[in-house]
């Protein structure tokens, strides 16, 4: 039998072809937390623009903490929310919210085929 550290190295290394999976089969993914508030206005930034999205909340995922594991290992990044847009890691809603301010998130998202049409306006 392995030690706890060994088990943990083995399901992270397990749920990160498991995260590339989610990330390359949807335009725009938002790995998340249900009670983070970083991630609530990330939601409902992208339920304004009408983005189509797949949401993972790994406070609700057995292997959430795993994932997030993964995040961080692959993406350097292991906060909530952690956004990929057409299999592009973005970062957290800081780099999101930057993007918006620069007029770049909504072309963004409509080249990724998450926005259906280009009158939002938020
Ligand atoms: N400034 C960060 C804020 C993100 C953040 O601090 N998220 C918290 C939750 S609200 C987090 O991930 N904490 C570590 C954890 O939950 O494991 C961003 O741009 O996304």
């Amino acid at each position: 039998m392995g030690s706890v550290w060994t088990k943990s190295t083995q399901d992270i290394q397990m749920a990160l072809p498991k995260v590339k999976e989610i990330v390359s089969s949807h335009p725009v993914v938002v790995f998340s937390k249900t009670y983070c508030g970083f991630c609530k206005r990330m939601k409902q930034l992208f339920s304004e623009l009408n983005v189509s999205y797949k949401l993972v909340e790994l406070d609700e995922e057995s292997d959430g903490n795993e994932v997030q594991s993964a995040l961080a290992e692959w993406t350097g990044q292991r906060t909530v929310p952690n956004v990929f847009i057409g299999g592009k890691h973005i970062g957290g809603s800081d780099a999101v919210m930057e993007k918006h301010q620069a007029g770049k998130l909504v072309p963004m998202l409509t080249e990724a085929g998450a926005i259906a049409n280009n009158s939002a306006q938020l």
